[in-house]
């Protein structure tokens, strides 16, 4: 237990990112995990690589039990601001240009493939056609 009513913001709890010392932001609420890396069911790489950020979707993507949500109590340490925290919103649209960025290219490189050949054939009758003319 802890936590004492302390507030930190992202960039204070994103300085306990190594092993030594590893916090996480679950829920609006600051977990200090550095000593149970090691006994994390789930491993410590997945924990030292949830630090920095708002963890709240990680954790619960992995469908956490409510034995493993009981002893999160154990290494609360206190709320973050969350005014600190960027939201989702701000990180989906950089990646949406890039995304249309790519499909076009990709389009326009499936026409092509399509019509490369077609033009070749085309010209090859237009040449075999026009050689063959003034002989016959
Ligand atoms: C204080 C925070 C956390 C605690 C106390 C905790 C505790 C646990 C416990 C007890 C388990 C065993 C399965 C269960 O009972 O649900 C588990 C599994 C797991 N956890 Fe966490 N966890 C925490 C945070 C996280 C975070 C932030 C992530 C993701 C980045 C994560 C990823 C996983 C994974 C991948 C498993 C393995 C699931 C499986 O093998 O089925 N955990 N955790």
């Amino acid at each position: 237990m802890g936590g004492n009513g302390k507030v930190f913001t992202l960039a204070e709890v994103s300085a306990h990112n190594s092993p030594k010392d590893c916090w996480l932001v679950v829920e609006g609420r600051v977990y200090d995990v550095t000593k149970f890396l090691e006994d994390h069911p789930g491993g410590d790489e997945v924990l030292l690589s949830a630090t920095g950020k708002d963890a709240t979707d990680d954790f619960e993507d992995v469908g956490h039990s409510s034995t493993a949500r009981a002893m999160m109590d154990e290494f609360y340490v206190g709320d973050i601001d969350t005014a600190t925290i960027p939201t989702t919103v701000k990180y989906t649209p950089p990646r949406q240009p890039h995304y249309n960025q790519d499909k076009t290219p990709e389009f326009i490189i499936k026409v092509l493939q399509f019509l490369v050949p077609l033009i070749i054939l085309a010209v090859a009758v237009g040449v075999r056609f026009y050689t063959k003319s003034p002989s016959a």
